[in-house]
């Protein structure tokens, strides 16, 4: 039996980007919690200097100020705190809630006196349900939890059955909710990464789609070393309009489905299908692989997909790169898509079936 949805529901890249997410949502419930508590605190604290026994329970206060304070501190970082960081954060963050929640009902206890059985068991079912806000690091949380109930039992007037009935009552219950918790939302994630895939894809050939063009191209562009090239291919097939006019456009969706599995063999970082019978392939070049892709008309002709209204008799493709490097200045997607945009009509106005490619220098911004 699998214990915990977290090493097993997810891909481990997917379970990180899920806990990233999860864990913002919970920011704000456990910000507002944090400043219950620290309402709580502080109305004990001035209460205490009202019955004018604050220096009587001198340490109590005490310690009444450090978690106020801490809880403070914690509000302000939660507030600045970037996403990547929220993890390892908001573990302290549960950490320090167990405490001052733990905290809080002594203090009452402390101060009233008549928590009697009722009290351990709001005690054990706030505290249960803490582990709910962060879904990593729960056997380490059920510990300390556990540590702070036997000090709510040292100092309140209650028996240990009780305690010990209640404790193991809510573990046994919040652990169920928690686990069905766990499984619900990372079934909700799963189906949201699965709309959010289809919506990207070529629903015909399985290559992204030009939705997801901007975002990936940026996202490479942006780990490009000043060493290398960043190459932009566009691809059109040649008379294409002839093939869906004489074959049918049945046959010509086959065309599409066995041009994509061509051009997925180009080692390309990013394939798009653009649109209609446009493609774009993306790659990082080092110097030494400026010639990429000079050998696709070969390609086609090898894997011979017939076409009689072609002057070629068969299906070509004409191909437009855009090739940048970026010592200074950051080339952009949509100086690289012009450039390849341009350099394709020039294959296709020279003849058909041919590469053309030409550099990219960034303008000066
Ligand atoms: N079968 C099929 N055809 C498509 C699809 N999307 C676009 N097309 C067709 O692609 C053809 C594009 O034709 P044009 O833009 O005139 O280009 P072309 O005939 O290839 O001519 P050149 O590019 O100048 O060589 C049109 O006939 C569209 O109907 C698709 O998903 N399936």
């Amino acid at each position: 039996m699998k214990y915990f949805p977290s090493t097993f529901y997810l891909s481990r890249f997917a379970e990180k980007e899920f806990q990233i997410q999860l864990n913002k949502s919970s920011q704000r419930l456990a910000n507002t919690v944090l400043y219950l508590c620290i309402f709580f605190l502080l109305s004990f604290t001035v209460l205490s200097l009202e019955s004018e026994n604050f220096t009587d329970n001198l340490l109590i206060n005490s310690i009444r100020i450090v978690i106020i304070l801490l809880s403070s501190i914690f509000i302000f970082l939660n507030k600045r705190n970037n996403t990547e960081k929220l993890h390892i954060h908001f573990f302290g963050y549960a950490i320090l809630f167990c405490c001052t929640i733990s905290y809080l009902f002594w203090s009452f206890s402390l101060t009233h006196n008549e928590l009697k059985e009722g009290g351990p068991m709001l005690v054990v079912a706030v505290i249960t349900s803490i582990p709910m806000l962060h879904l990593g690091h729960k056997s380490l949380l059920w510990l300390i939890i556990c540590i702070n109930l036997i000090g709510i039992h040292v100092f309140t007037p209650v028996s240990i059955s009780w305690t010990l009935y209640f404790l193991f009552t809510m573990i046994i219950v919040m652990g169920y909710i928690q686990y069905q918790l766990d499984i619900l939302l990372r079934t909700q994630y799963k189906a949201e990464l699965i709309a959010a895939e289809r919506a990207n894809t070529d629903k015909l050939t399985g290559l992204y789609n030009r939705h997801s063009f901007e975002t990936k191209c940026s996202n490479l562009i942006a780990q490009l070393h000043p060493s290398q090239y960043i190459a932009l291919a566009m691809i059109d097939i040649d008379y294409f309009k002839k093939y869906n006019d004489n074959y049918g456009h049945l046959e010509g969706d086959r065309v599409l489905i066995k041009v994509a599995e061509i051009l997925n063999s180009c080692e390309a970082d990013i394939v798009i299908r653009f649109g209609g019978e446009e493609f774009i392939l993306v790659k990082i070049l080092q110097i030494d692989q400026l010639n990429w892709l000079h050998d696709l008309p070969k390609a086609f002709s090898n894997s011979t997909i017939p076409h009689q209204y072609s002057s070629f008799g068969r299906i070509t493709v004409s191909t437009g790169i855009a090739i940048a490097k970026t010592n200074e200045k950051i080339v952009t997607t949509k100086e690289l898509l012009t450039s390849a945009d341009e350099a394709m009509y020039q294959a296709k106005n020279t003849g058909r079936n041919r590469v053309v490619s030409q550099s990219v220098i960034p303008p000066k911004k």
